[in-house]
Order: C-alpha cells, then structure tokens, then sequence
C-alpha cells in the first residue's frame, strides 16, 4: 500500500479539540479542532502573528489553554498531573527556532544532557544512543565539535538528534528553515523525509517556507488571524492549485492579502 494511504488510515497521534487560548484577556485561538495523524508530517502555516507557535506551545503543554483540550496518544496534556506530564513528553521531542545548543558543551555532552538527567542509563549507554542518533541525521564523527564549530545545517541536525534521544514518536519543529540558505534547507527537508520514512516518526512544522512546506508536508493547517483559526486543511499542494479561499490561495501563491 502506497505510504500516503497508510498515512491516511492510521489513526491520530495528537488531537487538538475545541482549543481556546491567548495572552491576559486576549483570545488568539479561538475554537480550533484538528487531528495529526501517525507518522505524518504536519505543517502549521499562517501569516505573521496568527498564532503558530502559541498553538505549538498548547500542543506540548507549556501554555494552560482558556478551554478545550489536547490529546497525545489519547492522553489529555491539559488535564494531566506532574508525573503524567512527564510520561507524555518522553514521547515527543521539540526543536526551537534557534536550535539552541549550550555553547560552551560538545555536542556529545548537549545530546546526553537529558538523558543523564532523566534516565539512569550508564554513561557508556548514554554515549551509545547519542552517536547512534548522530549518525541518524549525518553528522557520524562530529561529536567532539563546539556548536561554534558547526554550521546553521549541522546546528538545526545537532538540535533535531538531541529531540530524538528518548526514541520520540514525534517531533516538533519550529521554523526548521529559519536562518539557512535554500539548499541547506532543502538537505534539513530530505532528512525530515527519510526519518519519517525510515522511523515512523511524526513531524509537526511550524513554518513559513513555501517550497519547503509543498516538498515534505503530507498535511497541513492554514490558520488565519482574522478568524482566529482554522480556514482550511489538506494537502498542500492540491490547496495551492485548488483553494477557493482566497486568504489560502493568496498565501500559497505569494500573494498580499
Ligand atoms: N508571551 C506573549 N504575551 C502576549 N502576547 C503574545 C505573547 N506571545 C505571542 N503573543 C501575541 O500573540 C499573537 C500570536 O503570536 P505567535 O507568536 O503565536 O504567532 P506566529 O503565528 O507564530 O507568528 P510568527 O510567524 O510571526 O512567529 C501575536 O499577536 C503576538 O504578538
């Protein structure tokens, strides 16, 4: 069976149900409800300011919504404790923006940081999955350099092995593009293919890029800040051809609002 069809008929991985959400008293998202489907590649698109990366935040449970829920793997993120909190993020893993790897660490020492933290592997063990994840995203051999040392592509490679260290089913990316020239960010949009390919993994980007989000993304959501949601969802390329709504057409074929 061809790879969009499995796709298709998995179930959802996450589950976003009725979210209502903002800053103080006001609301950004207003009644947004979507699934993610398991070992999809997911992109939330929208103009500047229209709430991705607030939406992102609700998603991993760094921000309590007004109302509404978020489900990962069944589990409310929402409504969960401490300890339950806990066991869902082992399951996912989350690159920010900037990558952010400490500079004054290897990038060894900032792979095995959580793990030595949240898991009570033996180092020897420790250093094992990390150069295994190293050679997961090409960078075999690099794991004495100092982040000064790499280049934007081998920083955003370092940041997205490190979301992997616990084995995560999925893995958040913020603005995965930002800051590389386009052939580095066509090398970063191959290596999300071939670990959701190879893995399993489900990707969610928050991203702007358009070639990149018609290249990698089996799915996505274009969120509009005057709706304060959802206007529409599918694949990205039959929206760029076949949008009616003129907010999505214009935002896939670069036109101003
Ligand atoms: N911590 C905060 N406190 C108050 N308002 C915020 C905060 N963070 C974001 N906002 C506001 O919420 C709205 C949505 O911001 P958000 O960063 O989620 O949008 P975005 O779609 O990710 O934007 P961009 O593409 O520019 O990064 C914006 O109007 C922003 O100014």
């Amino acid at each position: 069976m061809p790879k969009e069809e499995v796709k298709a008929q998995s179930e959802p991985i996450i589950e976003v149900r009725d979210l209502v959400g903002g800053y103080e008293e006001t609301v950004i998202l207003d009644g947004v409800s979507f699934d993610i489907r398991r070992g999809e590649i997911f992109s939330i698109l929208g103009g500047s300011g229209c709430g991705k990366t607030t939406l992102l935040r609700y998603i991993v449970g760094l921000l309590e919504p007004f109302s509404g829920d978020v489900l990962i793997k069944g589990r409310s993120i929402v409504n969960a404790d401490e300890k339950e909190l806990d066991e869902i993020r082992r399951s996912f893993g989350v690159m920010y923006q900037s990558g952010a790897l400490f500079g004054s660490m290897t990038v060894m020492e900032n792979l095995a940081l959580q793990l030595e933290e949240f898991s009570n592997l033996p180092r020897e063990a420790i250093e094992l999955i990390c150069l295994g994840k190293l050679k997961l995203v090409g960078l075999e051999g690099s794991e004495d350099l100092m982040p000064a040392e790499l280049s934007g592509g081998m920083i955003k490679r370092v940041a997205i092995a490190r979301a992997m260290v616990f084995d995560a089913e999925i893995i958040f990316l913020d603005e995965p593009s930002a800051g590389l020239d386009p052939i580095t960010s066509a090398e970063i949009d191959e290596l999300i293919k071939s670990l959701s390919r190879l893995l399993g993994i489900t990707f969610v980007l928050v991203t702007h890029e358009l070639e990149s989000i018609l290249n990698v993304s089996d799915r996505v959501i274009v969120l509009d800040k005057s709706k304060k949601g959802i206007v529409e969802t599918g694949d990205p390329r039959q929206l760029k051809e076949h949008s009616k709504n003129q907010f999505v057409h214009n935002f896939f074929n670069r036109k101003p609002g």
